[in-house]
């Protein structure tokens, strides 16, 4: 089995509500996201004869996925009041709304399933919202 390894990064401020402790407040995060997927058959085409996939078409599909929360205020729905976010997108704002608890967990999945979606086999993806803290997700066992 073959794996390749990509890597992305976004800046992004985000909060956990109803969380006790700092991270309840708005707080920004340098995010590195690491991808990596998997396969047996090499491509067989003149540009990418050897290759499971070209990096570059890797790290481009990796960066589509990050880019649109990059230098964005990333919350969960239903954890900002609508006047406080209208507020914010009135003011020009970049805000992102997610369906999950934004933790570096929910990511790792979020990214996990972006990827699979466009045909990666995808063994992890690994999310650091720290240098030293990141959390990776394998997908479901079998
Ligand atoms: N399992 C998880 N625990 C925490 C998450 C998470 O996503 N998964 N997230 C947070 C906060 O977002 C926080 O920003 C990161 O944690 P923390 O270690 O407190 O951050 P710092 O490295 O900046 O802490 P310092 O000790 O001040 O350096 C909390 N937990």
């Amino acid at each position: 089995m073959f794996y390749l390894k990509a890597e992305s990064s976004f800046d992004a401020a985000h909060f956990l509500a109803h969380y006790e402790g700092k991270c309840h407040n708005i707080h920004g995060h340098h995010w590195i996201v690491q991808l990596r997927v998997c396969g047996e058959a090499l491509q067989d085409t003149v540009q990418e004869r050897g290759m499971l996939v070209d990096f570059s078409q890797l790290k481009g599909d990796l960066k589509a996925i990050v880019e649109p929360m990059d230098h964005t205020l990333i919350y969960e729905a239903g954890t900002l009041r609508a006047g406080t976010r209208d507020a914010l997108a009135e003011d020009g704002f970049s805000l992102t709304e997610i369906p999950f608890r934004p933790t570096a967990e929910h990511f790792a999945k979020y990214f996990f399933e972006r990827a699979s979606a466009l045909g990666y086999h995808v063994a992890e993806a690994t999310v650091y919202e720290t240098p030293n803290n990141c959390a990776s997700y394998t997908g479901e066992e079998d």
